[in-house]
């Protein structure tokens, strides 16, 4: 991303954006309500256009067509209410060609979902892991996952975390997941970006981060965030 701003209306909601996400990682993006990771997402994932700046993949401007290496995977929780998982995962496949139902199906049993059932008839928790389910029976290169853990139970949450390093091959794609719950994925990142305000105030290695700060992840992530509202307030 270059000089990347974004307005709702005359809003500004992302200012000045500059990063680089490399294949083959684990990235969470941490950040306040309303501090814009829904919208950063929904841009990479050509669902909103920026108002100014670019995102480049593979060094072009995105497209339509380069939706087809992005997984998207929205926290909107109307999702599909008539259908059952089986029906859901039977039209992705008439959406997107890398769609697999076959690996769909494994990782929904992995994640304990019946597929027969409605999707307005399932829980909160359960419409997530069905989700994600549909989200990684793509081959996708990019990953874009927004609150994947929302609705679900700590024990789940565990479960979840697994099949994500299970199900992708993270020598070809990078998963960038916007994320409430640092503690659950402190484990599996490979780096962490925090946007407050609008913009990435930091964007981590999370290996840097133990051999410079001596620190976890979640630790950093709490200190330093506390800090910068301190001097910003200030
Ligand atoms: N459709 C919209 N129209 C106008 N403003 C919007 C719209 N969607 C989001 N916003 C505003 O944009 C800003 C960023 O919202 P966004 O949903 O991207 O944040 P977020 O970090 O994902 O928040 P949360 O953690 O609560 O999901 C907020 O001020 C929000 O009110």
């Amino acid at each position: 991303m270059k000089n990347l701003q974004f307005h709702y209306h005359k809003q500004p909601v992302l200012q000045n954006v500059n990063v680089q996400i490399e294949l083959g990682k684990i990235i969470a993006l941490v950040g306040e309500n309303g501090s814009g990771k829904s919208t950063f997402l929904k841009l990479l994932a050509n669902l909103l256009q920026p108002s100014s700046g670019q995102i480049l993949l593979n060094g072009s401007e995105t497209t339509r067509g380069s939706l087809a290496t992005i997984a998207f995977m929205s926290d909107d929780q109307r999702f599909y209410p008539y259908l059952t998982g089986d029906q859901l995962f039977t039209f992705f496949e008439t959406q997107f060609h890398d769609f697999q139902k076959a690996k769909a199906r494994e990782m929904a049993n992995y994640l304990r979902i019946d597929l027969t059932k409605k999707i307005s008839k399932m829980s909160k928790g359960n419409i997530s892991r069905l989700k994600l389910a549909a989200t990684f029976g793509r081959d996708a290169s990019y990953y874009l996952l927004d609150e994947p853990f929302s609705g679900l139970d700590p024990l789940v949450r565990e479960d979840v975390v697994k099949s994500l390093i299970q199900f992708v091959d993270l020598e070809k794609a990078t998963i960038l997941m916007s994320t409430h719950e640092i503690d659950d994925v402190s484990r599996i990142i490979d780096e962490i970006m925090v946007l407050k305000d609008g913009k990435i105030i930091a964007h981590e290695n999370v290996d840097d981060v133990r051999s410079v700060h001596g620190m976890e992840a979640k630790e950093w992530f709490r200190s330093f965030y506390k800090s910068k509202g301190r001097t910003e307030d200030e």
